[in-house]
């Protein structure tokens, strides 16, 4: 059973000017997966919508509670990539014992030629298969969450050494 929790960005065809939030095509994260024709049982828990520069602690605190809510011990947790490393930090520090993976993408979920099902297909699998512990999965890659930053020139995450 994986939990999922989702909480805006681009992954979910939000699309923004400056700090305003144009609504777009609001993409589903469950259509992706249904399109996938996907065989594990899921729930999906919207804890909020928002441009990830939005976020703050108390967000965080928010994501953090339903994780301890859910009986899953497997959380994958859908988020806006620009803040996406400071949301894994915070959690990372609670020690919270499940395997947490972030995932988003840098193309409008709502484009035809995005990121998106190609990163959640990836970061599923590697949830199934990870330690408990709090990672991103990005750019075809896992980064550990004390050891990840976004690079804003590349839209590369990477790894701090
Ligand atoms: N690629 C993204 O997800 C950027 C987005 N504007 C965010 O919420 O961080």
């Amino acid at each position: 059973m994986i939990t999922i929790l989702t909480t805006g960005g681009t992954i979910e065809g939000l699309d923004y000017v400056g700090d305003k939030t144009i609504n777009k095509t609001n993409v589903s994260i469950a259509d992706f997966l249904e399109s996938a024709n996907v065989d594990f049982e899921y729930t999906i828990v919207s804890v909020f919508k928002k441009d990830s520069r939005a976020i703050k602690d108390d967000d965080r605190e928010e994501i953090a509670r339903k994780i301890e809510e859910t009986n899953a011990s497997k959380i994958l947790i859908t988020h806006g990539t620009f803040t996406m490393e400071d949301t894994a930090k915070y959690l990372g520090k609670l020690n919270l014992n499940k395997t947490i993976v972030l995932v988003g993408s840098f193309i409008l979920g709502s484009s035809a030629d995005t990121d998106a099902p190609f990163n959640l297909g990836y970061a599923i699998s590697s949830l199934q298969l990870l330690k408990p512990d709090v990672y991103i999965a990005m750019n075809g890659q896992i980064f550990l969450w004390n050891n990840v930053s976004k690079n804003l020139e590349t839209n590369k995450f990477e790894r701090n050494e």
